[in-house]
């Protein structure tokens, strides 16, 4: 069995693999190490021995994440690191261990499915997007905050937008002009959104004409899905690259 673990700001996601490329025995999304480690032991299946993980944790949180995990199921695990080159791809931030380490398993993931220049969309606490160049050149790419933040940016920030959940679910029927605090923001957000990922295609357009592959990842990838016909979702991209950064041999 391996463990395969994504940690981001907000959530984690895991999935247990009997194998290399098989498919997911088991997965899911856990928001705290007890969760994961509940979850995990829950599954019917032979406990891992090996674990691979990427964090964009502090490295205080994902050490004491790790030494969870070795003490719970005696796995061996492989922390993905930050390299200048992996399968083909260039880093291209100027200090490459600055560039977050699940944008770059997501890029080296993309590169490896289409083997064409990418553009790659993660939708997740932070929307981040990242040019690949045909011959493996990552060109960098932009950060900007996800609908959580935008949306508690604005409760926290301002005193009389204040509406439930259940509103905001309802909200996003239509993208009309909000008649109500809760449609304003909701859809105001999510045109933000897309205005985004719009711009983000076009920039890709100016560059590389129509020969180019568009990946959209994250947890709402969804939000932009219906406006991207042509991208593939693959919502395990960042799994794909972590395999890559650490083989089992
Ligand atoms: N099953 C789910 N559990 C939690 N969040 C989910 C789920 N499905 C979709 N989401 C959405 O996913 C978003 C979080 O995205 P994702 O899990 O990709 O990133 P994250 O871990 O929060 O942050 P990061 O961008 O650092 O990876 C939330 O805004 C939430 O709306
Ligand atoms: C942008 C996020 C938060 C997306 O999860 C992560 O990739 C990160 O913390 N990156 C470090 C900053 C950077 O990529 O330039
Ligand atoms: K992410």
């Amino acid at each position: 069995m391996i463990l395969e673990l994504d940690c981001g700001n907000s959530f984690i996601k895991w999935r247990l693999i009997a194998a290399e490329s098989q498919p997911a025995l088991a997965g899911g999304v856990v928001d705290s190490d007890e969760q994961l480690l509940a979850a995990v032991r829950q599954v019917n299946a032979p406990s891992p021995l090996y674990c691979r993980l990427v964090s964009v944790r502090s490295d205080e949180e994902t050490a004491a994440l790790r030494f969870r995990l070795e003490q719970a199921f005696a796995v061996e695990v492989c922390s993905a690191q930050p390299v200048r080159e992996l399968a083909g791809v260039r880093n291209g931030y100027s200090d490459f261990a600055r560039l977050g380490l699940d944008r770059w398993l997501a890029l080296v993931g993309a590169y490896r499915l289409s083997g064409q220049a990418c553009l790659v969309l993660d939708l997740g606490t932070a929307v981040t997007s990242d040019f690949v160049a045909a011959d493996g050149e990552h060109l960098g790419g932009y950060i900007c905050p996800g609908v959580p933040l935008m949306r508690n940016q604005l409760r926290t920030h301002t005193r009389r937008i204040r509406y439930d959940d259940a509103a905001a679910a309802q909200a996003l029927h239509s993208l009309q002009p909000g008649r109500s605090t809760a449609e304003a923001v909701e859809r105001g957000c999510s045109l933000m959104l897309r205005g985004f990922v719009l711009t983000q295609l076009e920039l890709a357009r100016e560059r590389w004409g129509e020969s180019f592959s568009v990946f959209l990842t994250g947890g709402d990838a969804a939000l932009v899905r219906q406006m991207l016909p042509q991208a593939r979702l693959v919502s395990d991209l960042v799994f794909v690259g972590l395999a890559l950064a650490c083989p089992l041999s």
